[in-house]
C-alpha cells in the first residue's frame, strides 16, 4: 500500500464538498443547513446535524469550523466565547471572515434546544461544570482533558481538585478512535483524547496488545508545536520566550502520563509506567513522539513493523511508512493523519518508534469530528479529507 491513498468515497465527498454554515428552521419544520461561503454559491441540505461549538474563539473552536468548511452533514448553529462574547467571529478570526457563521455567545445566552451535538472546546476545570448543566438530548464531544481518566481518585491527584461531575464522567467514552470505535458508535459523551496520548497510544497499543513490547522502560520524549499550549497569552508562550529555543516542561509531572498509562493499561491488562517528557518546540502546530522501547524476548524489529502495519492497513488516519522512512511534522500539517516508524535500537533488544501528528487535528478537533461523525451515525471520515500542507 502506498503512503498516502484514498478510496473512491474519500474522492467523491473531497469533490464535492457541501455544507457548512448557519441552521435554519424552515416553516414546515424542516431543518435547512444553509451553505454559503460570501464567495461562493449557497447550497442547502434538508436534515442537517446543528452543531454548536463552545469555545469557539480558541485554536481547537477555529479548527473545528475550518474541518467543518469541508462536512457534508454537519451545519454551525451555534458559537461560544468567554472574554470574546459578544464578537462576530471576523473580529475574532480574520481568516474566518470569508463565512457566513453565527456571532460569538456567552454559554448562559445559548438556546440548545436547536442544536444536537457539541463540540466542548473549553479549558479543562470549567468544562465540567459548563457539561454538567447542558441538555441531555445532545451529543458532546469534549476536548478537554476532564472526563479522560477513569479514575477520580487519580484526576483529583494529577488535576488538584474533586471531579465535579461524577456521574457524567463514568458515562464518558474515552474518544481514541482507531481503538474504540464501537464504545464511540453508541456514546453520548466522549472524552477526546489529549495530544500527546493520542500520539504515543497510537503505535504502541497494537504492540502492547501483541505482547511484543515489554511492559517496563517505555519512555517517551514528545514535542508540541505552541498552538498546542492555546491560545490564551502566558509569559512562558510569547515569541521571545519560545523562538530559537527548545523547552522541556512538565519533568516526571505533566497530567498525561496518567491519561498514557491508562490506555496502555487498558491494552495490556496490567499496570503500566512511563517515562515521559514533553517539550515546547518554536513552531504553531505539529507534534512528534519519540518512543524507546524493549521488545520481548525472541522479538525482531521486523515483527513489530509488521505487526503495526497489520493493525493500521485498513485504517485511514494512522500509516505506517514504508521501511526506513522517518515521519515528519510537515507530513501530518493540516491533516487528521498519524504518521508512525519503528527503527532498531543501537542498544540490541531496543526499538524506537516515531509518531507524528498535528496537534490541531489528530491530537484534537480532527479526531473530534472523526468521533461525532460516529455518534451520530456518519462514516467516520466525512469532512475530513485533507492533504498535508507542504512544505
Ligand atoms: N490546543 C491543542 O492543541 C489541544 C487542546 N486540547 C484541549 O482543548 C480545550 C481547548 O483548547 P484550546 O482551543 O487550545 O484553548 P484556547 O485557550 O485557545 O480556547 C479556549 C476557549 O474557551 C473559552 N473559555 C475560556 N474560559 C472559559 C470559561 N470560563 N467559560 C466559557 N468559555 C471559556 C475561550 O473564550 P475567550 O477566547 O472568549 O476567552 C476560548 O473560546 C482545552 O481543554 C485543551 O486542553 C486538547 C488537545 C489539543
Ligand atoms: C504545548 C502544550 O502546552 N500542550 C498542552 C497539551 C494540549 C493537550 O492535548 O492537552 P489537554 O487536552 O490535555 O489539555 C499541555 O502540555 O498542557
Amino acid at each position: 500500500m502506498s503512503a498516502i491513498s484514498f478510496s473512491s468515497t474519500h474522492l467523491h465527498s473531497w469533490k464535492n464538498p457541501k455544507g457548512f454554515g448557519k441552521v435554519r428552521k424552515q416553516r414546515d419544520g424542516k431543518l435547512l443547513v444553509k451553505c454559503s461561503s460570501k464567495s461562493g454559491n449557497p447550497t442547502s441540505l434538508q436534515n442537517g446535524v446543528r452543531v454548536g461549538v463552545l469555545g469557539a474563539s480558541g485554536y481547537t473552536g477555529s479548527e473545528v469550523m475550518r474541518l467543518l468548511a469541508n462536512h457534508p452533514q454537519f451545519g454551525i448553529a451555534l458559537m461560544t466565547a468567554d472574554r470574546k462574547a459578544g464578537q462576530p467571529i471576523s473580529s475574532v478570526f480574520p481568516h474566518l471572515s470569508t463565512r457566513d457563521l453565527p456571532d460569538l455567545i456567552a454559554i448562559k445566552d445559548a438556546n440548545f434546544s436547536d442544536v444536537d451535538a457539541v463540540f466542548c472546546c473549553l479549558p479543562h476545570g470549567t468544562t465540567q461544570e459548563i457539561i454538567k448543566g447542558l441538555p441531555k438530548h445532545l451529543k458532546i464531544v469534549d476536548l478537554s482533558a476532564d472526563f479522560r481518566l477513569k479514575d477520580l481518585s487519580e484526576y483529583e491527584e494529577w488535576y488538584g481538585q474533586p471531579h465535579r461531575a461524577p456521574d457524567l464522567q463514568k458515562e464518558a467514552i474515552y474518544g481514541l478512535t482507531e481503538v474504540l470505535r464501537e464504545e464511540i458508535k453508541n456514546a453520548r459523551l466522549v472524552a477526546n483524547p489529549g495530544c500527546y496520548p493520542t500520539s504515543v497510544q497510537l503505535p504502541l497499543v497494537p504492540l502492547i496488545k501483541a505482547s511484543l513490547i515489554e511492559l517496563k522502560n517505555i519512555i517517551i520524549d514528545a514535542k508540541s508545536g505552541v498552538s498546542g499550549a492555546g491560545r490564551s497569552a502566558k509569559e512562558n508562550l510569547l515569541f521571545t520566550e519560545v523562538t530559537e529555543g527548545l523547552n522541556s516542561y512538565g519533568v516526571t509531572l505533566h497530567r498525561h502520563v496518567p491519561e498514557i498509562e491508562q490506555g496502555l493499561a487498558d491494552a495490556s491488562g496490567s499496570k503500566v509506567t512511563v517515562s515521559f517528557t514533553p517539550h515546547l518546540i518554536p513552531m504553531s502546530r505539529g507534534m512528534q513522539s519519540t518512543i524507546y522501547v524493549e521488545m520481548a524476548p525472541g522479538v525482531r524489529i521486523e515483527d513489530l513493523y509488521q505487526q503495526l502495519k497489520l493493525s493500521y492497513e485498513n485504517e485511514e488516519f494512522v500509516f505506517v511508512l514504508e521501511n526506513g522512512v522517518i515521519p515528519r511534522t510537515h507530513s501530518v500539517k493540516g491533516t487528521n493523519y498519524c504518521l508512525i516508524n519503528v527503527f532498531p535500537d543501537r542498544i540490541p533488544g531496543r526499538a524506537i518508534i516515531i509518531s507524528v501528528i498535528d496537534n490541531l487535528v489528530k491530537g484534537a478537533s480532527g479526531q473530534a469530528l472523526q468521533n461525532l461523525n460516529l455518534l451520530m451515525g456518519f462514516p467516520e471520515n466525512l469532512g475530513l479529507h485533507y492533504l498535508p500542507l507542504f512544505p
